[in-house]
Order: structure tokens, then C-alpha cells, then sequence
């Protein structure tokens, strides 16, 4: 109740800074590491260690307050935000542990491997297992792959080796990945002028389509203030729209032209918008996830979920509520002992 109080306070008085945490999630070596150090550093990293368990990375942003207009991001009315990515280790080592880190989660960073067909089929395991497993701050009202509760993309990686290998890749993500990936390698000068062809693996067609790319990190930047917006604004938000929403405009980000399941039917599309909308593909993806064991809700306790404490945070959180029948590591948001299913079905919940 404290934090609630005390965050209730800073809201109202429209000052200090808010965050927003983001889970980074997908197989061991599709690159999340790599895409997390290039959102917070800017930069590329060379050879990323594989990650242990987890590691948090913070990045910076502003964002105007609540009497400022929705977009704006400059001017008095400015906060600041920190944007907390969660990279949780993909390594099969961690399996039984990695839902300690899924605490308190505004929104989740799907990435996968171009190259590797199966690493993008697995994502479904990765949402269900979230959700299942997770609490979510500022949930849905219903939710997309899996149960989860909370906004997400999809980011396509490694996009250069997809094309060597011939793979089929939508010309759109194509783009917006070769760009990600050159800048990655440190090709990409501050002028954003790109550099020699000969230097950017698969030659010229991937520079080329680099050259015209939007900048993928905008779109990514547009989530995380979503994400904030829907955690510290969310009087401003348009109302949520059913899952029955028609087709919408593509996230840059998406890759998901592959025929394959990563997908939900128009039926159950996201609600929420980031201005252009982050919008699952026109394909199914309910259709595997109904049969994954994983199914949201139904996953049982993994025995090191067991009885145990709370994982400590980087930032104030919400109190935490461990009852004797504490079995799944769930948080309540209010302190009380009612848990995901009040918290995930009420607006009014929503923890700012
Ligand atoms: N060719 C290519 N290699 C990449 C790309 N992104 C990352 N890599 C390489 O892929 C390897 C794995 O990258 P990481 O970022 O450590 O992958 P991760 O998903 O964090 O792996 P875990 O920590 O095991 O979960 C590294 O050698 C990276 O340099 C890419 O876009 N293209």
C-alpha cells in the first residue's frame, strides 16, 4: 500500500520518474542480448557472453506528463522513465528457475532467429510459460498468445544469415533487421550514412534495403513508451478495443510473413495500440497453443516455484503477498491474497 500511495503521490504532484519493466525473452543464441545492448549502449556488442540467468540493462527516456498531450515527449511537462529489460538466459540450464524474473511485467520482447525456424515456433512456449507463471503490472483485460496479459512484439534476428541461407523473409522485416544488423556491427556511422558494401554480410541487396529502412528502434522505442503510457497515463489511452478488431498496420518489427504459427487469428488481436498499432500477423497461432501443454493457466508448478520469497527488484514495487499457500511465484498488487485472475481482468488495478 505504501508504494501505491507513494506513486498515487508522485502522479498527481506530476513529478520524479516512473519505469516500466520489460521481459526479453526467446531461445538461447537468437541474440537477445545483443538487441538489448544495442537499445541501451547504442551500440554493437562484438561477442556477447550468454547470459546467466538473467541480466537487467536500464535505458533513459522521457516522456510528457499526463496534462501534456499524449505524444509529446519534450518540453517542462517532461518526466523520466526507465525502461528496465529483463534478458532472461534462453539456455535450457535455467528452465526451472527463469519465472523468478517474471515479476511485475508491463510488456514482453519476443525475439527469435530468421535462420532458425524452430526458434520462432517456440516463442508460443515462452508466452504461455509467462503467463502462466508471471505477474503483470497494468495487465489487458484479455489476454493475447498464451494468456499473456501484456503488449508485446516480435523481433526477427539475425536476418543476414536467413538471407544467405535463402530463407524467406518479408521484404518490410527484411529491412528494418539488415539495418539492426549493420548497426550492430558497428557499420552504421553517427552521419547514418552506411558504409561500404563489401563490408556488410550478403552483399549489397541487404545495404541497399538497409538504406530505405525506417529505424527499427523506433518502433521499439514507440512500445516502451506505450508501455508507459498504458502504466502511468492511461487516462489517455483510447478505450481497449476488442480482441475482434479487423486487420491493422505491422509493427516494423514483426516478422511474420513465414507460414508458420507465430501468429494470432484476427480474433484475437491486441487491443492496444502504439500509435500504428503492434499487431500480431494474419496467421493462426491459437490453433498449437490450445494444444501446448503450456496452455495458460494450466501449467503446474515447476518444484522450484515452490515456497519460495519474492525475488528482490531493482526499483519500489508493490507489496508483496505471500500467504502459507503461496505456490506459484504470483504478487499481488494490492496486498491482498486474490492474485492474477482479479488482477488481470481489472482496469481499476492498474498499479500507478
Ligand atoms: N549473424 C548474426 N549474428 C548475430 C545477430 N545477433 C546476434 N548474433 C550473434 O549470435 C550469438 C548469440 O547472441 P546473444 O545476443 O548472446 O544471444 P542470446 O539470445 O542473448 O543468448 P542467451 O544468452 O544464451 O539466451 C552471438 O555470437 C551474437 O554475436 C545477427 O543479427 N546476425
Amino acid at each position: 500500500m505504501f508504494w501505491r500511495e507513494r506513486e498515487n503521490t508522485e502522479q498527481n504532484s506530476g513529478v520524479l520518474c516512473g519505469q516500466v519493466r520489460v521481459l526479453v525473452v526467446g531461445d538461447s543464441g537468437v541474440g537477445k542480448t545483443s538487441l538489448v545492448h544495442l537499445i541501451v549502449k547504442g551500440i554493437p556488442v562484438a561477442r556477447p557472453a550468454p547470459s546467466i540467468g538473467c541480466t537487467v540493462s536500464v535505458k533513459h527516456t522521457t516522456y510528457g506528463n499526463a496534462g501534456s498531450s499524449s505524444s509529446s515527449l519534450k518540453g517542462d511537462s517532461e518526466r523520466d522513465f526507465f525502461i528496465e529489460l529483463w534478458d532472461v538466459s534462453g539456455h535450457e540450464r535455467y528452465k526451472d528457475c527463469r519465472s523468478l524474473f517474471y515479476s511485475q511485467i508491463n510488456g514482453v520482447v519476443f525475439v527469435h532467429d530468421l535462420s532458425q525456424r524452430r526458434t520462432k515456433t517456440s516463442l508460443q512456449k515462452w508466452a504461455a510459460e509467462i503467463a502462466a507463471t508471471g505477474t503483470f503490472s497494468a495487465p489487458l483485460g484479455s489476454g493475447g498468445p498464451g494468456g499473456l496479459p501484456v503488449p508485446y512484439i516480435v523481433i526477427g534476428n539475425k536476418a543476414d544469415i536467413a538471407a544467405k541461407e535463402g530463407k524467406r523473409v518479408s521484404s518490410g522485416n527484411l529491412v528494418d533487421v539488415a539495418r539492426q544488423w549493420v548497426e550492430k556491427q558497428g557499420l552504421l556511422p553517427s552521419s547514418e550514412e552506411l558504409p561500404l558494401t563489401e563490408t556488410f554480410p550478403g552483399g549489397g541487396g541487404l545495404i541497399a534495403a538497409a538504406k530505405e529502412a525506417r529505424y527499427d528502434k523506433e518502433a521499439v522505442m514507440k512500445f516502451f513508451l506505450m508501455l508507459i503510457r498504458r502504466r502511468y497515463f492511461s487516462d489517455e489511452m483510447p478505450a481497449p478495443r476488442p480482441w475482434s478488431i479487423p486487420s491493422a498496420p505491422r509493427a516494423t518489427q514483426r516478422i511474420d510473413d513465414d507460414d508458420d504459427q507465430w501468429s494470432i487469428p484476427s480474433a484475437q488481436r491486441l487491443p492496444q495500440r502504439i500509435d500504428d498499432n503492434f499487431i500480431e500477423d494474419d496467421q493462426s497461432y491459437s490453433t498449437s497453443v490450445s494444444s501446448d501443454p503450456y496452455k495458460y493457466d494450466t501449467l503446474p508448478p515447476l518444484p522450484a516455484q515452490r515456497n519460495l520469497t519474492p525475488p528482490p527488484t531493482l526499483y519500489p514495487q508493490q507489496p508483496v503477498s505471500v500467504t502459507e499457500n503461496y505456490s506459484f511465484p504470483r504478487f499481488s498488487l494490492s496486498g491482498s491474497s486474490e492474485i492474477n485472475a482479479a488482477m488481470r481482468t481489472k482496469r481499476s488495478d492498474i498499479n500507478v
